[in-house]
């Protein structure tokens, strides 16, 4: 695994010519190849779509950093501290030192050309990858960052901080990954700080992560503790970093030399590779033949057979073996062995599952590939050969999954090509909006530089600067003479890539316009915001005209007030931020009929509409035949019966009326969902959205339907008729307030224990659920079907004064002492809770929080809060 970037080796094994100063020629000569040829296939399996996970702080855009500079692409290592990476280049990401929007940056690793003569032995790692990179951001608030980023990659990096060891986020990450079947690496980081304890990480990567770590490197302390180099236990090497250089300078030792120079480290060393081989050889049979092959020897297995075993273990599904590598990436320890692993060891695109997608928004119902290759696929507007040339018709599917409000360049849309070919002045059809756009210009970024390129291939990234319209989640499919307004024929129009699921929103401000002339551009702005982040929602509250901008945290709405005040220029008075809270009608209403009228340029139009809601319980909603049913958000469902009409809107019975032409049931009903979804964004007695309800349409025709009647008057009506509803319903028995509960994971010391536990249960009103780690893991599943991991038989090396070896427990004791305290706590409770931990934990306690659920409020407490509420209002 030791390969060219290390530039001086040590006695016998000194390499003359291997310094390496120079910058590669340049970073801009990818072959990006559009067919699909040999070449172009060699170029995806030379591709690594990869990114950063882990708790905030644990170092992701340090060690990107370095990552940037020892592959030629930047000529100094930015620093986060002094706001000068190239990554975090948004003005509120340098200001508070954090990652907030993932910035995705290509690179070549490693740098310089290809070997001439390259055998089936030689490493991937001596041969010049395309390395695409997304840093995700560490805040929870930003969750949806990070799953709109895991669902584009390809392998991840996980790093950990080797003094706080495995955290509550670290924890939350692993899971999503796991759960986008992710194959994972693990870069203990920060082993250069006082109290790092690598021993202990690993073994709560065991313990916590429930994945077998695979020991691939262990430390090199010096006498005084201090990390000076890492022992490679892949190619049972010694490298020793220069201290206090830019990290380019390595010696390597050969375990000959080694053994002379450090004794100690290389009978570690060969622990090590015991303990490698054994846990391999248990999950790979491979390894168990090149193990006998070996006459059982350990050390004699060659580091090409190692790391085809680590790579086959990485890639298995569910991951049971993680390889884990270790460093400092602010001394420069580390980093370019981890990143000889990310070609080594990480899928290249095409290793990867067929993506799942849906056609008419039904459930994910294929693959890309079998939907792509099964001409067999119908649909009632298609004949066969029909839909088999729609599909040969599609030169591209892509996946937007990031929208970028840039300064300069305007805005800019991220994609992942899954099939075929992008190319530059396409004609895109996104297939979540139904309309054409066009990308005039295609880029690959460089994270704020950008360079121009002809085509984008299934596999690869980049960016469609200009579009208009797309959001982050949509479809973009590219189809060879497509009808720009209706676009592709039959089900093509409809395919869908799996979207992400976007949690409820917890928190809310208002947004209002300086001034009457600012209107418009407030609201614009808050749609480009809508667009790069649909976490995020806006709602208009009809009654009092206010706007709303609700999102996922505190943090998630201070940026996104930034965003809209400091970068987009909006001049908005923006208020403090609220939790939102929802509210539940208690008691059916009975049927209430309402009459809209509208007069526009002298042309009136009427509707009628029929509704009656009552509280949801699960076992109410029947799926009645030619009754339509939608899921609205806040577990509302709307059902809109249409008993004397058929499926196309026609009449059952030739004496009463049909739907005339000019209301296609299709707009019919998506006029409803609109209307009801408006009725139901200001409930009848608090003025918080409706949670929990149960909305039934009547659609007669005969009584709801006049000359004059549009769509959109239909959905007028019915917001009427709902929200009528809601008030008959509130007249007959109140409505009850329903809160936002979380599961809160708290990760504390053991002495701080008791007090936050009382804390949470009795001033919080919290329910505790558990007090250790194994039981937290209900609320972060990781591997469900992986191994459960045994700590005691993990291997470590010792730490410097911890006199710690490979049998010693994780319990209270090797982890540092920390444990996790799992809870269900109201929201309200947790406003401002990191301060208050920090100060019952002496500032070593952290936590990690997600929507759980909402839940009905009891009166007293109803009471309590809406005084409150009123307070502030005074
Ligand atoms: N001592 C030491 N400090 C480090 C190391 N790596 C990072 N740091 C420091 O840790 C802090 C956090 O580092 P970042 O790289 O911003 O961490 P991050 O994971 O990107 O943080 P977010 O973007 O906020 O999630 C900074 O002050 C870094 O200088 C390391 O190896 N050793």
């Amino acid at each position: 695994m030791l390969s060219r970037w290390v530039c001086r080796q040590h006695g016998a094994a000194r390499a003359k010519s291997a310094l390496r100063t120079s910058l590669p020629s340049s970073y801009r000569h990818y072959a990006v190849v559009s067919d699909g040829s040999p070449a172009a296939k060699a170029a995806l399996e030379r591709t690594r779509n990869i990114g950063i996970i882990a708790h905030i702080d644990a170092g992701k855009t340090t060690t990107t950093e370095r990552m940037l500079y020892y592959s030629g692409f930047s000529r100094r290592i930015g620093d986060v501290d002094e706001g000068s990476t190239v990554t975090d280049f948004l003005p509120a990401e340098r200001a508070r030192g954090i990652t907030i929007q993932s910035a995705a940056i290509t690179f070549s690793w490693p740098p310089g050309s290809a070997p001439q003569n390259t055998t089936p032995n030689t490493p991937k790692s001596s041969i010049p990858h395309n390395i695409n990179l997304i840093d995700t951001p560490g805040h929870a608030d930003f969750t949806f960052e990070v799953l709109r980023s895991l669902r584009v990659l390809d392998g991840a990096v996980c790093i950990l901080d080797g003094v706080a060891g495995v955290e509550a986020q670290t924890e939350k990450v692993w899971a999503q990954a796991a759960a986008y079947a992710i194959p994972r690496l693990i870069f203990v980081n920060k082993l250069d700080r006082d109290g790092a304890a690598f021993a202990r990480t690993v073994k709560e990567i065991g313990a916590r992560l429930d994945v077998w770590p695979a020991l691939c490197e262990i430390p090199w302390w010096n006498e005084e503790g201090k990390l000076v180099g890492l022992g490679d236990v892949v190619g049972m090497k010694g490298m020793l970093w220069k201290q206090g250089g830019d990290g380019k300078e390595i010696t390597a030792f050969a375990a000959s030399d080694l053994e002379k120079q450090n004794p100690a480290l290389a009978a570690e060393l060969k622990k090590a590779r015991v303990a490698l081989v054994e846990l391999l050889s248990e999950h790979d049979d491979e390894m168990v033949e090149k193990y006998l092959e070996a006459d059982e020897d350990h050390l004699a297995i060659t580091a090409h057979d190692i790391i085809a075993s680590l790579r086959r273990c990485t890639l298995q599904f569910p991951q049971q073996v993680a390889p884990v590598f270790a460093g400092a990436s602010f001394r420069n320890i580390g980093v370019q062995p981890l990143l000889d692993a990310v070609v080594d060891l990480l899928p290249s695109p095409v290793e990867r599952p067929d993506p799942v997608m849906s056609i008419n928004s039904a459930t994910p119902q294929t693959t890309l590939a079998t939907f792509l290759s099964d001409a067999a696929w119908q649909t009632k507007a298609l004949s066969k050969d029909k839909a088999s040339t729609a599909v040969q018709n599609i030169s591209a599917c892509a996946l937007a999954f990031k929208v970028v409000a840039d300064a300069r360049r305007g805005v800019l849309v991220y994609v992942r090509v899954y099939s075929g070919s992008l190319s530059r002045n396409a004609a895109i059809w996104n297939t979540n909006l139904q309309l054409t756009e066009r990308a005039q210009k295609l880029m690959r970024m460089y994270a704020n530089d950008a360079v121009d390129i002809d085509s984008i291939q299934a596999g690869q990234i980049g960016v469609i600067p200009g579009l208009k319209h797309t959001r982050t989640g949509d479809t973009l499919i590219s189809y060879a003479g497509a009808n720009p307004k209706t676009g592709p024929p039959g089900d093509v129009r409809t395919m869908q890539l799996k979207p992400i699921e976007v949690p409820p929103p917890v928190f809310f401000v208002s947004v209002e316009p300086q001034s009457l002339s600012e209107e418009r551009t407030v609201k614009e702005s808050l749609e480009s915001l809508l667009r790069e982040d649909p976490s995020l929602h806006v709602s208009v509250d009809e009654e009092s005209g206010q706007t709303h901008l609700a999102g996922m945290g505190e943090l998630h709405l201070e940026i996104a007030r930034d965003r809209l005040v400091q970068d987009l220029k909006a001049k908005a008075r923006i208020g403090r931020i609220e939790i939102g809270y929802r509210e539940a009608i208690t008691t059916e209403s009975g049927e209430t009929t309402e009459t809209y009228d509208r007069e526009v340029s002298g042309k009136t139009s009427s509707a009628a509409c029929t509704a009656n809601v009552a509280p949801l319980e699960d076992s109410d909603v029947v799926d009645t035949e030619g009754d339509h049913i939608f899921r609205l958000a806040d577990n509302n469902i709307l059902t809109v019966a249409t008993p004397t009409l058929k499926e196309d809107g026609s009449s059952f019975n030739e004496e009463l009326p049909g739907l005339p032409a000019s209301l296609p049931i299709q707009s019919v009903l998506q006029s409803f969902q609109t209307g009801v979804s408006a009725a139901l964004a200001r409930g009848p007695t608090h003025t918080f959205p409706v949670h929990s309800t149960a909305i039934k349409i009547i659609l007669n025709p005969q009584e709801h339907v006049f000359p004059n009647t549009t769509p959109a008057v239909l959905g007028s009506a019915a917001r009427l008729a709902v929200q009528k509803a809601l008030r008959a319903s509130a007249s007959l028995s109140p409505t009850a307030m329903m809160e936002p509960v979380m599961n809160v994971a708290i990760a504390v010391d053991e002495q701080s224990l008791g007090s936050v536990v009382h804390d949470i249960s009795s001033a919080r009103g919290g329910n505790v659920l558990s007090l250790d780690a194994s039981e937290a893991e209900s609320l972060t599943p990781t591997n469900a079907d992986g191994p459960s991991v045994d700590v005691k038989r993990i291997y470590t090396p010792p730490d410097p004064f911890h006199g710690s070896s490979g049998t010693e427990d994780v319990g209270t004791e090797a982890s540092g002492g920390m444990r996790t305290v799992t809870a269900r706590v109201p929201l309200k409770e947790m406003v401002g809770y990191l301060k208050h931990l920090r100060s019952l934990t002496g500032g070593r306690g952290t936590f990690t929080m997600a929507v759980d659920r909402f839940e009905k409020m009891g009166s007293q407490r109803m009471k309590e809060v809406v005084k409150e509420m009123r307070g502030d209002y005074e």
